[in-house]
């Protein structure tokens, strides 16, 4: 897991999250103001206690009329209970404003960061684990939620209480109050002392609950496989390691934090006791009068108790400034590059002039090496090579996903590089070995290849796929729901509903990579036809597995180590007598 770099700093963190807060000042702003309101208030509380409680005493010593003193009291309880009235009522409204403010700020940063997210080239998902990088932004999006929703109404109610509640405090007793204070530097250096280590360990402990969420990504996502090799217990063992480090953290951890605040409670509480100790004996010598000295004990009591929920907060704030780094970083990272001219409707020529590559992950492999072809708009090419030849990265280039380290990749002559990867990757369509299926309808489905199609078109594309007549036997028909990644549905039908995309998406340059998987004869049959009928009138690119493809393949193209070996037809491979002959006699089927 990344760690908040060295930098990370709270106040430019905050102003990061106080630029989204803004968009919403008009809820904001006044929840602010109502905020603050509250928090005065809240000091009303021990104010008017004091009264009830110190008056009366002073007063009965003085020799007042008992019911003199009673009706001062009820007059001070209405002021009570009109005080703690108007904090209601403002709270009422305060925390919907927060929460609706907050909300809807988080809601705009995570709407930002997932459209950045869809935007990174594809080498940024390729350097992470599978769960890792969607676990991270969870996680911290949940961080800097729970700092604004909780975190900062509470520093601002805090801060309010700690400086108001000083203010009298001061005002009732300056001797009392410099005893107490007395106390302060040992709290702060406590807090200076065990905060970092608290931190540290909150931090490590995130990051391993984060890992072990991972796990269960990782294995949703490959549950068939996880059933297929029965490692469910596999799973659950990886599952426990990672929990058992995780408690292993949080344990160590609370060690230091149960000492930390067992330390803060112990200094505090005994502060107020010495102090109040202290209090009663400047009582007893009349150096104050009962009201100060209960005045006295109440707001310390309250500024005690929001200086102790200041270290908490401050680490609060510290999680909050490394989730916001994380979260700038990911936001920071280069896109895909939005440059290049558009290109409407290409002729579906295609080339290769020169192309080396290697996946930057693992410079030392060169996966192209000066790779040539050329392709006329129309023809239909097999790819065909051993396992990791570099087909599958001849793709990859082709859609713009990696870029040559050096050669051009041509469309009609032009560099792919001069051309807007909207309008590339708008003149391609893949079918891939793999189909992904999303978890929506039939119907979703099919118009992911070209969104806003109406229903006939998807109706069209779906019969030219053969794929019409299975989907309107489905009980719910187009409107099935196809199950998360399409496992409702066999091989054979998802790859037709992959085809119908494709068909629905009109590219001029076709890229097939053909299934591995074997069909049954009949499920082979309506692919193939479906399949021919996609073909037809475009330029087509097939990473072949089949004989039946490559025979019918205008010309063969053999890779191996990133290099084109031989090219020609089937039969004249075949006469040449070298690595297709081989392939055709053990891969192809
Ligand atoms: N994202 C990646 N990062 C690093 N190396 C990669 C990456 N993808 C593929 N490779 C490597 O590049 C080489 C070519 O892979 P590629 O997938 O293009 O082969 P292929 O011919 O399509 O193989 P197959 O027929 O098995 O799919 C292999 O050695 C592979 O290990």
């Amino acid at each position: 897991m990344p760690q908040p770099r060295s930098g990370s700093n709270i106040s430019s963190s905050f102003r990061w999250i106080s630029g989204y807060l803004m968009r919403h000042k008009a809820v904001f702003l006044p929840s602010v103001a109502a905020l603050l309101i509250t928090a005065v208030l809240s000091l009303a509380f021990p104010w008017f206690l004091k009264d009830l409680i110190g008056d009366p005493a002073d007063a009965l010593r003085k020799g007042v009329d008992p019911t003199t003193i009673v009706d001062k009291i009820n007059h001070t309880l209405k002021w009570l209970m009109l005080a703690l009235g108007v904090q209601a009522f403002i709270g009422f409204w305060r925390v919907q404003g927060f929460i609706r403010s907050g909300e809807s700020a988080l809601n705009d940063l995570r709407r930002d960061i997932f459209r950045h997210l869809v935007r990174l080239p594809l080498s940024y998902f390729q350097e992470q684990r599978a769960g890792a990088l969607s676990n991270r932004v969870s996680n911290d999006l949940g961080v800097v939620r729970d700092t604004l929703l909780n975190t900062v109404p509470q520093f601002a109610r805090q801060t309010v209480i700690l400086i108001g509640g000083l203010v009298v405090v001061f005002y009732s007793s300056w001797k009392l109050s410099v005893v107490m204070l007395a106390s302060l530097p040992i709290v702060i250096l406590a807090v200076a002392l065990f905060g970092r280590k608290v931190r540290q360990y909150s931090r490590d402990a995130q990051d391993s609950l984060a890992d072990a969420g991972t796990v269960i990504e990782e294995t949703v996502q490959g549950i068939a496989d996880v059933k297929a090799f029965t490692n469910e217990d596999f799973e659950s063992r990886r599952y426990d390691r990672a929990l058992d480090r995780f408690l292993d953290v949080t344990l160590r951890g609370a060690k230091i934090r149960a000492a930390f605040l067992s330390f803060i409670i112990f200094v505090l509480f005994g502060t107020i006791a010495g102090v109040a100790w202290y209090g009663a004996q400047l009582l007893a010598q009349g150096q104050i009068d009962s009201r100060g000295f209960t005045s006295f004990i109440l707001f310390s009591i309250f500024v005690g108790a929001s200086l102790g929920s200041f270290p908490e907060i401050i680490s609060q704030f510290q999680l909050t400034a490394g989730a916001t780094d994380r979260l700038r970083e990911l936001t920071g990272t280069a896109a895909e590059r939005v440059d290049g001219s558009s290109m409407d409707r290409m002729e579906g020529a295609v080339a290769f002039h020169h192309v080396s590559f290697r996946y930057p992950s693992r410079p030392d492999v060169k996966v192209l090496d000066d790779l040539s072809f050329s392709i006329e708009s129309g023809q239909r090419v097999a790819f065909v090579g051993p396992s990791g030849a570099g087909k599958s990265t001849v793709f990859s280039l082709l859609l713009g996903l990696n870029n040559p380290e050096s050669g051009q990749v041509l469309f009609d002559g032009r560099d792919s590089s001069t051309i807007s990867l909207e309008s590339l990757r708008g003149n391609l369509a893949i079918v891939p070995q793999e189909v992904l299926l999303f978890g929506g309808s039939i119907r979703e489905n099919i118009e992911y290849g070209r969104p806003g199609a109406t229903l006939e078109e998807i109706h069209e594309a779906a019969r030219q796929a053969n794929a019409h007549d299975f989907i309107a036997k489905l009980p719910e028909g187009y409107d099935t729901i196809v199950g998360p990644r399409g496992t409702k549905l066999s091989g054979g039908q998802r790859q037709r509903l992959a085809i119908a995309r494709a068909i629905l998406a009109d590219p001029k340059i076709l890229l097939l990579d053909e299934a591995t998987s074997a069909l049954d004869a009949e499920s082979e049959r309506l692919v193939n036809e479906a399949l021919e009928r996609l073909m037809s009138g475009r330029t087509s690119l097939v990473i072949a597995h089949r004989l039946s493809t490559v025979r019918h393949a205008d010309r063969i193209l053999v890779v191996n180590h990133g290099k084109i070996v031989e090219s020609g037809t089937h039969d004249e491979l075949i006469a040449h007598g070298g690595t297709y002959k081989l392939l055709a006699e053990t891969q192809l089927a």
